[in-house]
């Protein structure tokens, strides 16, 4: 069978100190295929953030390898761009200017009027055309996180890796920037790894969801496939007849399940489609839990 697009295999995590030994994650095996968008979730600390670092060459693994396109993945590249939580935008440069710095060096070949026209064309997608002069500090958080995000899809990275963009955002600004996220990666199909603690954003944006036990000793138990049909919106996927099968299986996992010991867990997560009948039907609808889960 050929590879992944993106193969993460036997990826660990180990701290050592004089006195102790910190095994973060171990045996963590998945794959990502192109064009797709993998939302992973898990309990703090059990190693997303970890994983993601790796991915975009941020961090290196203690034994494992990420293998993207037949090449093992050494050290951060413009093949690769992230969004932080924290936005990282460069507090000197206009909106426009955050975008084409990355636009220009991508592109080194291009005119300046053409890097200029290519990121305002990203700017305008998630709604920030009459912005592109400002400097960070006169924006929002929500404008200054539509800016990361055009920043990051601009350049085109074969992989996109978001690192729960919108923690930070109130729940209004968080529902209308995860709608332009819809919008630009439909433009674009571009392969998404994103961390969220938001069950309901997970099933909103992701083709399959990873499901990672807790840590020390963590692991990615558990790929959910989520079948609910595209174009989503926010108000209309909840009539889906999946939606609260899928989003009580989510929360059934990391309640009641997320603690338990996989042995023998070399090899690639348990493969779950929850709209098949019988599977995802623990009784977890109500949204206090959900709350509780998306806010650990
Ligand atoms: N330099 C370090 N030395 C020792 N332990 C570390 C170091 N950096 C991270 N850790 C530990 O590694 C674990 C995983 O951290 P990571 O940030 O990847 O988790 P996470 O799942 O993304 O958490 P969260 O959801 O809270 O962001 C944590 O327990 C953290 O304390």
């Amino acid at each position: 069978m050929s590879k992944p697009f993106v193969s993460i295999e036997q990826l660990a995590k180990i701290y050592t100190s004089a006195s102790d030994e910190l095994v973060v994650f171990e045996d963590v095996n998945f794959g990502i295929e192109k064009g797709e968008f993998v939302c992973i979730i898990g309990h703090s600390g059990c190693g997303k953030s970890t994983i993601l670092n790796v991915l975009a060459g941020l961090d290196m693994p203690s034994r494992g390898s990420i293998i993207m396109e037949g090449k093992e993945i050494r050290g951060p590249s413009l093949d690769r761009g992230v969004v932080f939580q924290n936005y990282s935008l460069l507090p000197w440069l206009s909106t426009l200017h955050n975008v084409s710095f990355g636009v220009r060096a991508r592109w080194p070949q291009w005119s300046k009027a053409e890097v200029l026209e290519h990121s305002r064309r990203y700017l305008e997608m998630v709604g920030l055309a009459d912005s592109l002069q400002r400097k960070p500090s006169e924006l929002s958080g929500g404008m200054r996180q539509r800016v990361s995000i055009a920043r990051a899809f601009a350049t085109s990275p074969k992989l996109l890796l978001l690192d729960e963009p919108f923690g930070a955002l109130d729940a209004l600004t968080r529902g209308v920037i995860q709608d332009e996220l819809i919008k630009v990666w439909s433009e674009t199909q571009q392969t998404v790894f994103m961390i969220t603690h938001d069950v309901d954003e997970a099933i909103l944006l992701a083709d399959r969801i990873l499901l990672m036990s807790n840590g020390p000793r963590a692991g990615v138990a558990e790929s959910v496939k989520i079948n609910i049909p595209r174009p989503r919106g926010r108000a209309t996927i909840v009539e889906d007849p999946a939606y609260y099968k899928i989003r009580n299986y989510l929360v059934n996992f990391l309640v009641n399940r997320s603690g338990e010991r996989k042995t023998g867990d070399s090899q690639a997560p348990t493969f779950i489609d929850p709209s098949i009948s019988g599977v995802g039907n623990e009784n977890s609808t109500n949204t206090e839990t959900a709350a509780l889960v998306a806010a650990n």
